[in-house]
């Protein structure tokens, strides 16, 4: 069975990857081990397509006029300096838990105030980090890759195999299945046979491979820091825009505790923040029943409006996450037991109280078995009681809203009513392509 996605962050150390994952999670129910947490990915949810917002509500996560926090894995895989392949820092730990992500956000010291290997420096060129955690990765695959080559080549030979398939035998152990792999040597579009691939072709299947099996949100952190600002338009420039986020997790790990503890009213992944002092000057004497501030609070509040909050729009931190579930190609699905209600067994006045994540290019069969586990599928069918194929592939607006089977299903399969989901198109005006 698929299991649920899982984002991993990266980067030096004291890039602030604990601070970024502790500003995504909700420290109060979300620790697994010390480093993986429950982080809440924002999404557009199904309620407000359908118009039934204020009947919404999830099991897990929340939601607040569709727009709902969706609980989803991350991992901190800390212990990365340069020459993590050769066993330096926690090296073998790092590559090995590395393995286990869908995508990877490389947090990033964009402040250059902290150098290869995170200790305290001035002017510091962030841009290197990111080319040496590539070459960490590749250093790492490649190697494992050509040291045994020959015989690779041998047996590729011998057992008449297609490249897949011996691709597949060699990047199993970082995760890979036969369909990444696939779509790698897609990307390439080689023509030569394996055989005969040089030692450049290898390399270029390498950096491909990482491209799809571990697509990277590269997170310039540290937005707040004065310094910031010039790495971030020269990375910018350097990089694939549609990949980088800037953030600060500093203060959004500040503001969120600030809202929880009353003292500001904070809309996360948003400029909007409240004081009490802004509620009682824009007309309500009680200022939203907010605390007073103390200076040095005020202070920082006012210094990350200014620095962050007015400047970029945000922290960033709540587009880091967003921007990772994009590369991997979520697709938030909602599993109802009533197509025209949307309702979940029990409570039949409650809509959509669940939502999964799945990657991208999934079947209707693969969500299916997904949620219900071993349970026979009978059929399946969603909005407007249209079946669908089991070979179908969900995304966002097609496929991804699924009810339960009832009577005609049990017919179907004589199976109970518990056991059946259904997974159904959504109306044929939101239909989108599958990416
Ligand atoms: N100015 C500023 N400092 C930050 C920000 N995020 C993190 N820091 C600081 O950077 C330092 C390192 O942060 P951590 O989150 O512990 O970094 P890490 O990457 O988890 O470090 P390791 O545990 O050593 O791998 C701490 O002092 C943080 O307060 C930020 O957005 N702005």
């Amino acid at each position: 069975m698929p299991r649920d996605p899982l984002i991993g962050l990266v980067g030096k150390p004291s890039a602030g990857k604990s601070t970024t994952l502790n500003s995504l999670t909700d420290a109060t129910f979300t620790t697994i081990d010390p480093q993986r947490a429950i982080g809440y990915l924002q999404i557009e949810c199904a309620c407000a397509r359908f118009h039934v917002e204020d009947k919404c509500k999830p099991n897990y996560g929340a939601c607040a006029g569709g727009r709902r926090s969706v609980p989803i894995e991350l991992l901190d895989v800390a212990g990365l300096v340069p020459g993590a392949h050769e066993g330096k820092g926690l090296g073998n730990k790092f590559l090995d838990d590395l393995r286990h992500a869908d995508a990877l956000v490389h947090v990033v010291d964009a402040s250059g105030r902290t150098n290869a290997e995170g200790e305290n420096t001035r002017g510091y060129d962030p841009s290197q980090d990111i080319a040496w955690l590539r070459s960490e990765i590749v250093q790492w695959i490649k190697g494992n890759l050509w040291e045994r080559w020959g015989s690779i080549r041998r047996r590729h030979v011998a057992t008449k195999a297609t490249a897949v398939e011996t691709l597949q035998a060699q990047f199993s152990g970082y995760g890979s299945n036969a369909s990444v792999v696939a779509r790698t040597l897609d990307r390439l579009g080689l023509k030569e046979p394996l055989e005969a691939w040089s030692e450049d072709t290898v390399d270029r299947v390498v950096g491909a491979f990482i491209d799809e099996k571990f697509p990277t949100v590269i997170a310039l952190n540290k937005i707040d820091d004065p310094d910031a600002y010039t790495n971030l338009m020269k990375i910018t420039k350097q990089q694939d825009p549609g990949l980088v986020v800037a953030c600060s997790a500093k203060a959004e790990l500040f503001l969120r505790k600030m809202a929880k503890q009353g003292y500001i009213r904070y809309t996360e992944g948003t400029e909007f923040v409240d004081t009490r002092e802004d509620l009682i000057a824009d007309g309500d004497p009680d200022g939203g029943g907010l605390k007073e501030l103390d200076e040095k609070n005020k202070n920082t509040i006012e210094e990350y409006r200014d620095m962050i909050l007015f400047r970029y729009g945000s922290t960033g931190i709540v587009q880091v996450l967003s921007k990772a579930a994009e590369v991997l190609g979520l697709v938030p699905v909602f599993p109802v037991r009533n197509v025209s209600t949307f309702s979940s067994g029990s409570d039949s006045k409650a809509v959509f109280r669940d939502c999964v994540l799945v990657k991208k290019n999934m079947t209707v069969g693969e969500v299916g078995r997904k949620v219900m586990g071993d349970a026979p599928l009978a059929y399946v069918e969603g909005v407007g009681g249209v079946r669908v194929s089991e070979d179908a592939v969900v995304a966002v607006g097609k496929n991804d809203v699924k009810g339960s089977g009832m009577r005609s299903a049990r017919r179907a399969a004589e199976v109970s009513e518990e056991d059946i989901e259904i997974l159904g198109p959504a109306n044929a005006d939101v239909l989108q392509d599958v990416a």
